[in-house]
C-alpha cells in the first residue's frame, strides 16, 4: 500500500472522548454511564462478558447508534451536533471490520474490498484496482481476490473484511471480535495484521475481543465493560496484575459456577 502521510498528533488531545454514555433497550439499560478516553495509535481492547454491549458501544463511535444521554466526540466534535452528510463525511475517517464481517455474498474479494472507495465516490477503474490489489496484499490474499465469499474459510473472510474495512485509509479502525471462531493459528495472523496495521499506519484501533491472548498481544490498555460501565482500564500488565475478582476469573475463563 502506497505510505500515506501519517496522522499529526498531539498527545495531549484525546482522538475520541466518551463521557456519561448512557443507551437503553426498552426496559433494558445497556450502557449506564460509560467514561472512556481513546488515544491517537493506541491499540484499546474491550473485554467483558457476552451481552454488555461492547458492540453497541463501538456502534456509538461510528455514530450508527445516538446516546440517549451524554456524548461521543471525536477530535472534540460531538457527534450528536453532526447533521447526516457530515456523519457519512466522518465515519470515512472510520474502518469497521463487523463481528461476521458482513461481506457481500453476491461480489468477488476485489469487489466487497472496492465497495467504501466507490461509496466513496472513487470512478477510475486503474485507482480501484490499484488499491484493492495494496489493501489485499497487506492481508495476504492478494492471490484470492476473484473468488466468491462462500468459497473462503472463515480466516480469510474476516482479513477479506480487514482489507475492506482499511481500503479507504481510516485513522481509526474498529474491530469487533476480529478472531471469533478461529483457531490459534489463524488468530495470531489477524493479531499480526493489526499490530502491523497499527505501526505502519499509527491507527488507532478500537477491537472487541473474549480471547485473552489476543489481549496480552496486541492490547496497550485494556477497558472491560461490565454492568453499563467501564469497570476497569489500565495496560496489560495492570490487567494481569489487578486483583478483582471479576477481572481475574474473566482472564482464567472462571464462571464462578460449580458442577
Ligand atoms: N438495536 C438493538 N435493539 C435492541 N436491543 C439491542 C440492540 N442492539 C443491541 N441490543 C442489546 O444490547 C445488549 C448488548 O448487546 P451487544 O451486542 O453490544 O453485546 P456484546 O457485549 O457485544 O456481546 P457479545 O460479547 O456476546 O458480542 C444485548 O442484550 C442486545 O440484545
Amino acid at each position: 500500500m502506497n505510505e500515506p502521510a501519517l496522522p499529526v498528533v498531539n498527545p495531549d488531545v484525546p482522538f475520541i472522548r466518551i463521557t456519561g454514555l448512557k443507551k437503553s433497550f426498552g426496559e433494558q439499560k445497556t450502557l449506564q454511564g460509560v467514561d472512556l478516553t481513546i488515544h491517537h495509535g493506541e491499540t484499546l481492547v474491550l473485554i467483558g462478558p457476552s451481552g454488555e454491549g461492547k458492540s453497541v458501544l463501538l456502534k456509538h463511535i461510528i455514530g450508527l447508534l445516538h446516546p440517549d444521554e451524554g456524548r461521543v466526540e471525536l477530535d472534540g466534535v460531538d457527534l450528536c451536533s453532526l447533521n447526516e452528510r457530515e456523519l457519512v463525511k466522518f465515519r470515512r475517517r472510520m474502518g469497521y471490520l463487523f463481528q461476521n464481517a458482513a461481506l457481500f455474498d453476491s461480489l468477488t474479494v476485489a469487489q466487497n474490498v472496492a465497495f467504501p472507495l466507490k461509496e466513496a465516490g472513487v470512478t477510475n477503474q486503474d485507482d480501484i484496482d490499484q488499491q484493492v490489489h495494496e489493501a489485499l496484499e497487506l492481508v495476504e490474499l492478494a492471490e484470492h481476490k476473484d473468488k466468491m465469499p462462500i468459497n473462503l474459510s472463515g480466516g480469510m473472510r474476516k482479513r477479506v473484511g480487514i482489507a475492506r474495512a482499511i481500503i479507504c485509509r481510516p485513522e481509526c479502525v474498529l474491530y469487533d471480535e476480529p478472531t471469533a471462531g478461529l483457531d490459534p493459528i489463524v488468530t495470531d495472523v489477524i493479531d499480526q495484521m493489526i499490530i502491523r496495521l497499527q505501526k505502519r499506519f499509527r491507527v488507532t484501533s478500537i477491537v472487541i475481543t473474549h480471547d485473552m491472548g489476543s489481549v496480552f498481544k496486541i492490547a496497550d490498555r485494556v477497558a472491560m465493560l461490565k454492568n453499563g460501565v467501564v469497570s476497569f482500564l489500565g495496560t496489560r500488565d495492570e490487567l494481569r496484575a489487578s486483583t478483582n475478582p471479576d477481572i481475574q476469573n474473566f482472564i482464567a475463563g472462571r464462571s464462578g459456577l460449580c458442577a
